[in-house]
């Protein structure tokens, strides 16, 4: 399996944000996407992901379609919004995105034992700390199994040991034969992980 973006450009209203951005990812391959405020790196996760049509370019999973709802169904998406009901619990969450997708993989108790939150289950989501919050998002990318992860500011709110232990985790996902990519203003400790740099305006 490939990620490949080609010729990439996005507009946002009037605003060309990038243009001309291209890459490969294969199976086993992390990516993280730096640059500054407002370069276009949450743009390009959403291009990737299909919520947004590319100005130009295109994006594509190869060996598996390339229509925006193939990928769409290949890939999480963490949002910085961290896509959680507030009213319901963390266990009733998980249980919503674990019905919600094709293949179901962990269980919510699973999940959370993989953030080192289980002790949160029953836990209203909107009492939870921020880092808490972040944490129980990203057990989210284990209830159901997607091979491509694209990570918007996937460390934002945690303390240095759930950060390693982030790292880890997209580690063992690229270990699996998955694809990870991290828009991130922060350093993520993913041995041999690829860059791409955005410098002000868009290109790479
Ligand atoms: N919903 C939107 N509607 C219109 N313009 C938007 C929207 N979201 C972002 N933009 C614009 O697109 C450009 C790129 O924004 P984007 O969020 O991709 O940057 P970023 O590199 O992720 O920034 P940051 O580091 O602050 O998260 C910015 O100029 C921003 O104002």
């Amino acid at each position: 399996m490939q990620l490949v973006a080609d010729g990439l450009a996005a507009r946002r209203g009037s605003e060309l944000v990038f243009e001309n951005i291209g890459f490969r990812l294969g199976s086993g391959q992390a990516m993280a996407v730096t640059g500054p405020n407002g370069a276009g790196k949450s743009t390009l996760l959403r291009v990737l992901a299909g919520f947004l049509r590319p100005h130009a370019g295109h994006a594509r999973i190869e060996g598996i379609g390339d229509g925006p709802a193939e990928i769409a169904a290949h890939c999480h998406f963490l949002s910085p919004l961290n896509a959680m009901k507030p009213a319901l619990t963390v266990r009733e969450n998980l249980a919503f995105w674990r019905g919600f997708g094709d293949t179901p993989s962990l269980t919510p108790e699973q999940a959370l034992e993989k953030v080192g939150l289980d002790h949160v289950i029953d836990v209203p989501f909107s009492d939870l700390s921020t880092g808490q919050r972040r944490r129980v998002a990203i057990a989210r990318l284990f209830v159901t199994k997607k091979p491509v992860w694209l990570l918007d500011e996937p460390t934002s709110g945690l303390d240095a040991r759930a950060e390693t232990a982030f790292a880890g985790l997209i580690a063992e996902h690229i270990a699996e034969g998955g694809i990870a990519i991290a828009a991130t203003h922060l350093p993520i400790d993913v041995p041999g992980m690829k860059r791409l740099r955005f410098t002000d305006g868009a290109d790479t």
